[in-house]
């Protein structure tokens, strides 16, 4: 069993604002006494039982610390300490001060296609770093893709939340049914085995919100959303894509594919001509 720091964490850090919350708790602004410098704090009950839903499972604390320490890259929340004391364990996270790229959206509805694709740039940078690791996020979305800050013309992207997460061992077979419905894979909702791959269907559904706005498998419900995935029931309409260049449309077609293995990785993505134009004619489409 892993062993965090069992100090107290307000002898270290004075606790802030909350930020937010999710599934596993509140994440909390966090200043180091010592430097003064600004962290995000996430609190995490711990179940005490197994009869109990609340809280989480200190083996899934365990596997997310285990990822976060794996995974040290430009595009990824870093994890700089974990402490534990009664029933809570607290991870001391990078601050991330530009908000999530939901709100970046929603502010300003859609965005051109030059700055989708310096944002996917980035995602898939991220993202090809994990799966070389053989790690899937397996809860891509846009409220779990943050900014690093909401200033300057090209903020940094930095992926966040890794509670679902998983580290694929050699030869092992992983089945989830867990995620937000708009985003997973099909293979998700049938619970067939997964591979990094379903985290690629989810790319194809963030660049088409991306670029339109639009969710392209909402439904009225979530039980309709996970029946439109099914039924791969989703179209260009034309009225949000009418000044999408072809390359754009192309590139969510082939990551918004039923078969795991016909999907483009996130290596193959980041080599797509829009992603990386081959000549500067092309680039201009
Ligand atoms: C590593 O795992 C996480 C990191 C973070 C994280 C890390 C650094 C950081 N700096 C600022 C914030 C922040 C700011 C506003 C809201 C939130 C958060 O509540 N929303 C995250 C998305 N939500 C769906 C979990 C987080 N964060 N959040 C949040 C949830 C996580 O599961």
């Amino acid at each position: 069993m892993a062993v965090f720091k069992p100090d107290n964490v307000e002898d270290l850090y004075e606790i802030g604002e909350v930020l937010g919350s999710g599934h596993f708790g509140e994440v909390r602004r966090v200043r180091e006494r010592a430097s003064g410098t600004s962290w995000a704090g996430k609190f995490m009950k711990i179940r005490k039982s197994a009869c109990t839903h609340l809280g989480v499972e200190r083996s899934c604390v365990e596997q997310e610390v285990e990822i976060l320490h794996t995974l040290q890259h430009p595009n990824i929340v870093a994890l700089k300490d974990v402490f534990e004391s009664r029933a809570e364990v607290v991870l001391i996270l990078e601050f991330v001060n530009g908000g999530e790229l939901f709100d970046f959206i929603a502010d300003k509805e859609m965005l051109l296609e030059s700055e989708a694709i310096e944002f996917m740039k980035q995602i898939l940078e991220g993202l090809g770093f994990m799966h070389s690791k053989n790690i899937g996020h397996f809860d891509l979305k846009p409220e779990n893709i943050m900014l690093s800050d909401n200033v300057s013309q090209n903020p940094n992207i930095k992926l966040i939340d890794f509670g679902l997460a998983h580290h694929f061992q050699q030869d092992e077979e992983y089945r989830s049914s867990s995620g937000t419905p708009q985003y997973i894979a099909p293979e998700v909702i049938k619970k067939e085995p997964l591979s990094t791959t379903a985290d690629m269907w989810s790319i194809g559904v963030i660049t088409y919100i991306l670029l339109s706005g639009l969710s392209p498998f909402q439904g009225e419900t979530n039980e309709e959303t996970l029946t439109n995935v099914l039924a791969m029931k989703y179209e260009f309409y034309a009225q949000f894509f009418s000044t999408t260049s072809s390359m754009a449309k192309d590139f969510i077609q082939k990551l918004l594919v039923e078969n795991p293995n016909d999907r483009m990785t996130a290596e193959e993505s980041l080599l797509h001509p829009w992603i990386k134009p081959i000549t500067r004619k092309q680039a201009a489409k």
